[in-house]
């Protein structure tokens, strides 16, 4: 849910209720005449326990949004919290921890590591933190997305949604507070790509996950709870129980304004 830029307090550390808030976000790419305003004072908080989807025309802020509130990449101005935690200002190494710790990532190309098994790719994070996966954690995890009799597979014998499923596994394998997705259907086929979807909103209702998702796809976003539109690095709109059709009608509505702009260009 956002709220009116006008609000920005220097400090608003979040409630219980929220995953992850942001202030003022502003995220400027170059300096000088050739600056990109990225995002352009965000202000917004994700629900805790709760299915986000993060949509808008290409080169409208999605991605940036996603790498600022996941300590992935430096603000330009505004503030960004995991948690009651502020991240904005944590050194690189601070970030890497919190990003190991409390974050779970899904990309659109899987990046699983060719060399392990499922089993093995799901439990690398921990593995690396030096941390043991809560066993009763990680079976429920791997019964809900149904990869039981695949874990001894490589990646390699797996097809694009399984690949993905564990991709999803590992991401939840250390219960981490958000969980972002990055078109993690981008490279799937429709009826792998729904399946896909339907596992991580089972990860929001049975597992009580947060999920954050961008994609480009109304029928993706239509598994959410919600919507966030982004439109020129701002968030111009918000859909609650979203239908792949109200997203798609709301979508044209950028293409309408898009095309009102090229054509005021063309008659100068
Ligand atoms: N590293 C960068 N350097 C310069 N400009 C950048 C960089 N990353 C993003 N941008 C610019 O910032 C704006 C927002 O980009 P972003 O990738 O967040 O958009 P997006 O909505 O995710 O786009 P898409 O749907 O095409 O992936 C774009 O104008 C983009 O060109």
């Amino acid at each position: 849910m956002s709220t009116p830029a006008a609000e920005h307090a220097p400090d608003q550390a979040p409630a219980d209720g929220v995953a992850a808030r942001a202030r003022g976000l502003t995220k400027a790419y170059g300096s000088g005449e050739t600056t990109v305003l990225a995002l352009d004072s965000v202000d917004v908080d994700i629900a805790r326990g709760r299915f986000t989807a993060v949509m808008g025309p290409s080169g409208s802020g999605k991605s940036t949004l996603m790498h600022c509130l996941a300590g992935l990449d430096t603000v330009s101005a505004g503030q960004v919290w995991l948690g009651d935690t502020e991240i904005t200002g944590l050194k690189e190494r601070e970030l890497t921890r919190l990003r190991r710790d409390r974050i779970g990532f899904m990309f659109q190309s899987f990046n699983l590591i060719p060399t392990l098994n499922a089993a093995e790719n799901i439990t690398l994070p921990m593995d690396i933190a030096g941390k043991k996966p809560d066993e009763k954690w990680l079976d429920q995890v791997i019964d809900t997305l149904g990869l039981r009799d695949r874990l001894k597979h490589r990646p390699a014998e797996l097809s694009g949604g399984q690949q993905q499923r564990v991709a999803c596994a590992r991401a939840l394998v250390s219960r981490p507070e958000l969980i972002f997705a990055d078109e993690p259907t981008g490279n799937l086929d429709s009826r792998a790509g729904l399946e896909v979807l339907a596992f991580l909103r089972q990860a929001v209702d049975e597992l009580g996950q947060t999920v954050v998702m961008v994609t480009h796809d109304p029928g993706a976003a239509a598994h959410s709870d919600l919507v966030l539109f982004l439109g020129d690095g701002r968030i111009v709109d918000e859909m609650e129980r979203p239908t792949a059709e109200a997203v798609l009608e709301r979508m044209k509505r950028f293409d309408v304004i898009r095309g009102q702009v090229e054509d005021t260009d063309g008659q100068e």
